[in-house]
């Protein structure tokens, strides 16, 4: 009999082989060492009950199961005498050490305010006994403030103290731990952030994501699924995915990085209104986000931007990001960032659709009622395909979303595709591109858009939601930059090819079966335990 819930692999050199027990089975179990970690092959022959007079092993092991989920799973082996417990302990120990992906020493950061205030719960409950049991060393800083991460990391930490940094929190958690990787390897090597055109360096640290804010949309997209344990699996199995960053700067001086999204107009919109209403919690992109839409705001100005290389597919070619994508490993061989300034012309006129060549810009002007660029799918629990469904994690590009002024009907219609199957680019006030840099600039008249009440539906809610609207004396919205308000509307942006890495693999494709182990512990005396 083969347990085949195990792994089958062919062909590799064997290690160990000695007859165990298992369950109430004499089984054949052979150790074998393959590409990505330590696998066990167990071909079993029945051959006679197994005498219960024997010590055991624990050897515990990851599984993927369903929607992307990996579970810690234990099997329990008796050997014959203390000597065999002790080889196969000792080997196995070896060869998981022989593992220098696998991080060892990790600095973790808890937001306990992020979504439902419950990081620090999830951290300890959930998460801390895998490290543990992995043998992970950590040290761990529950955060005081805003900016206490970013900060800490961008001038206390010594970096070679640790294989990685985890942050326990929401987007924008994450988001302070990248500005401090990112701003301290910058400062390290001497490298001027506030160059749009500058080559950045890439990070050396793998960042982990112990989901526990309200969107979670950098954890959805990187892992498939918003499980904390999950995420925690990934960390001690070592995975490894690269991630583009966005770099905005406004008058030649660095603002933010962005690796989700980054949305004028309605997003825009939503977060400023939300900003306020954080004691509601998650729920308060949904009363934002309602009271956003009823608002029906839009905005006029110029986009401009440089389109990637045809290589790179498109943003409706339905080839979705997977682990190990072809289209990311294109894009890191592009050199997606190419230094040397381009033909930059920012259209006075309305220029619709002025089409170049590769590494021309180009530059559409409108009346828009978004505008979002969206470095990655930001798939996430709301919208389970994301923003942009085809965008790649790692191809050094952004997705360009251009929604222009459309009724409000058209406009509801849009936003529920990003909920269900059905593509939200197919409308004709829709156009997407896939680009390497961008640029706005909002028309900087003092208009007031005129808000469309002539669809009556929701007519006297609006009247009111109007008149509280942020954004009604300036004419300009603001740019929610992964969940932060950016202070200025006119940006320039670029997109860093696989500029930091995280312990993640990317979405999974199918089903295929797939077992790690990482941890071996030494049992003294018979508990048979399946
Ligand atoms: N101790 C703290 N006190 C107050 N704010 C904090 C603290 N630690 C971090 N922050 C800030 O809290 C903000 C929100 O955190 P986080 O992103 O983790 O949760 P969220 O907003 O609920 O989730 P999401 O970003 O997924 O929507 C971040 O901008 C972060 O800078
Ligand atoms: C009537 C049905 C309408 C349904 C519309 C659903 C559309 C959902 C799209 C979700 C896109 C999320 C993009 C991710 C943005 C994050 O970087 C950011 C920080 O966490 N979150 C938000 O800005 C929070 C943004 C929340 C928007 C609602
Ligand atoms: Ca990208």
């Amino acid at each position: 009999m083969l347990i085949s819930e195990f792994f089958i692999m062919v062909n590799q050199p064997t290690l160990l082989s000695s007859q165990l027990f298992y369950e109430n089975r004499v089984v054949e179990v052979t150790l074998n060492r393959v590409m990505l970690g330590l696998w066990k092959e167990i071909e079993t022959r029945r051959k006679r009950s197994a005498s219960f007079n024997c010590i055991s092993k624990d050897v515990s092991y990851t599984e993927r199961t369903k929607h992307h989920c990996w579970r810690c799973k234990d099997i329990i082996f008796h050997c014959l005498d203390k000597a065999q417990r002790q080889q196969w302990v000792q080997t196995i120990n070896n060869q998981l050490s022989l593992l220098s992906i696998r991080p060892k020493r990790l600095l973790v950061y808890i937001n306990p305010y992020s979504g439902k205030q419950r990081g620090k719960w999830i951290y300890e409950q959930r998460v801390a006994p895998l490290f543990s049991r992995a043998s992970i060393s950590t040290d761990v800083i529950v955060t005081e403030s805003a900016n206490h991460a970013r900060d800490h990391l961008k001038t206390e930490v010594d970096l070679k103290q640790c294989d990685g940094v985890v942050c326990v929190g929401g987007d924008g958690m994450f988001s302070e731990v990248v500005h401090g990787l990112v701003s301290r390897t910058q400062s390290d090597s001497r490298v001027d952030q506030n160059q749009p055109n500058q080559d950045l360096v890439p990070c050396a640290l793998r960042i982990g994501i112990i989901p526990a804010g309200s969107t979670d949309c950098i954890c959805y997209s990187t892992t498939g699924t918003n499980d904390p344990v999950t995420s925690a699996l990934h960390i001690i199995m070592g995975d490894s995915q690269p991630m583009d960053v966005c770099s905005v700067h406004h008058n030649n001086t660095f603002l933010r990085y962005s690796v989700s999204l980054l949305g004028y107009g309605f997003y825009g919109d939503v977060l400023t209104d939300s900003e306020r209403k954080r004691w509601m919690g998650p729920s308060r992109y949904d009363f934002s986000g309602l009271k956003t839409f009823l608002t029906h705001q839009y905005y006029e100005g110029t986009v401009a931007f440089l389109p990637a290389k045809d290589n790179l597919g498109n943003p409706r070619d339905k080839i979705k990001c997977r682990t190990r994508c072809h289209i990311c490993e294109q894009g890191a061989n592009n050199g997606q960032l190419l230094s040397g300034d381009h033909v930059y012309k920012m259209a006075e006129e309305n220029s619709d659709e002025e089409t170049s060549g590769d590494g021309v810009w180009r530059v559409i002007r409108g009346k828009f009622l978004a505008i979002n660029a969206a470095c990655m799918s930001c798939a996430c629990p709301r919208s389970p395909r994301g923003l942009s469904p085809y965008a790649h994690l790692a191809d050094g590009t952004t997705d360009l979303i251009l929604v222009r002024k459309a009724s409000r009907l058209d406009f509801l219609r849009h936003l529920i595709r990003h909920t269900n199957k059905d593509d939200q680019f197919d409308m004709s006030f829709v156009e997407v591109h896939r680009v390497r840099r961008f640029r706005f600039a909002p028309k900087h008249s003092n208009v007031i858009s005129e808000v469309d009440l002539s669809e009556t539906s929701g007519k006297k809610i609006c009247n009111q939601v109007c008149t509280a609207h942020p954004n009604n004396d300036t004419g300009h919205s603001n740019w929610n930059c992964d969940g932060e308000i950016l202070p200025h509307a006119d940006i320039q942006v670029s997109v860093h090819c696989q500029l930091i890495r995280l312990f993640a693999r990317g979405v999974e494709r199918g089903t295929t079966f797939d077992t790690y182990t990482w941890s071996v512990i030494e049992g003294s005396n018979l508990s048979w335990q399946a």
